[in-house]
């Protein structure tokens, strides 16, 4: 797979803080990756940089370079990044007063001027995109009549009319219920495009991204598989809670558990005192920790 974008040494700092921090990572051509981390790790900021998003990296505070088929992203017109980058972003106010059409019209603004919009293929392509997210029947319908989930879905079908070479989305599976989530990240991770999302549920994005980048305090702490990861003594000291990691019998990926130890069933730590091979990562040891520690490693 040939590199579409590099990230070197990227860095932005606001009052003393880092919001990102000296991060570099390369993104291959098909590509589906998943942005992970605790709240304020700085997901939403980077995804903001990888985008140019208001011409960001122009800002003196941001270091680093953001290179997209080896030129730099500065060098990019608006235009120019909208024909590469469709955008599912959580913050939506300028398009609340739309209808749906005419915010599906948008995604195909990129590509054409304004007048030679809504011909049959367009229509056609508009309405392929709305049945996919399962709401072609909300056409004329006012975007901000429709639930949050509904939105986040026409706003999903309004990046897939736009046809980029790369779909950029913020939390996807904000408001959407269960069917939804699993329905909207198996269409963006089928697309055969390069995609890249920040994901909060570790298991959806372990099920439906074939690499992850977990990021805490503005750094990349890690860049691999699922499995690499969601490695649980990673996972128990950035979030202070034990976690355990499973493979899924049903899917096979890799999947993790987090909990507080007064929750565990007592048969299992019954059970785990005298038998069973513990997975469970003491933050504080930073290493496997063998039963008798297991129920206490919250508390001590
Ligand atoms: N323009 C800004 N000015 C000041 N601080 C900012 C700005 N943008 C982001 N931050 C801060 O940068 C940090 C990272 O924010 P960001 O939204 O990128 O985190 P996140 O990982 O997406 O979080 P969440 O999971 O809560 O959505 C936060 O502490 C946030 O307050």
């Amino acid at each position: 797979m040939s590199t579409l974008i590099n990230i070197t040494s990227l860095s932005w700092k606001i009052q003393q803080k880092n919001i990102l921090h000296n991060i570099s990572f390369n993104v291959r051509k098909g590509e589906v990756i998943g942005i992970i981390g605790p709240n304020g790790a700085g997901k939403t900021s980077l995804l903001r940089c990888l985008t140019n998003q208001a011409n960001i990296l122009a800002n003196s505070n941001i270091s680093g370079s953001v290179q997209l088929k080896n030129r730099d992203l500065k060098q990019y017109s608006a235009k120019e990044i909208a024909q590469h980058f469709a955008l599912v972003m959580q913050k939506n106010d300028s398009i609340f007063a739309l209808s749906v059409q005419d915010v599906m019209n948008m995604g195909l603004l990129p590509h054409k001027s304004f007048f030679a919009l809504d011909n049959d293929h367009d229509k056609a392509q508009i309405a392929l995109a709305l049945d996919k997210v399962g709401l072609r029947h909300e056409l004329h319908s006012h975007f901000n009549q429709l639930s949050g989930g509904e939105q986040q879905r026409v706003l999903i079908a309004r990046a897939l009319v736009q046809a980029s070479q790369i779909l950029i989305l913020d939390e996807p599976t904000n408001h959407l219920d269960v069917y939804y989530q699993h329905q909207v990240l198996q269409l963006v991770s089928k697309l055969h495009i390069t995609v890249i999302m920040t994901v909060h549920d570790f298991n959806l994005a372990s099920l439906y991204c074939q690499r992850l980048l977990l990021l805490n305090k503005g750094e990349l702490i890690s860049d691999g598989t699922p499995e690499e990861v969601l490695a649980p003594k990673q996972l128990s000291k950035i979030f202070g809670l034990p976690c355990q990691q499973n493979i899924d019998a049903i899917t096979g990926a890799t999947q993790v558990s987090f909990y507080l130890e007064e929750n565990r069933l007592e048969e299992n730590r019954l059970e785990e005192n005298g038998l069973v091979e513990n997975k469970i990562i003491d933050d504080k040891l930073a290493a496997p920790i063998d039963t008798q520690c297991a129920s206490g490693s919250l508390s001590e």
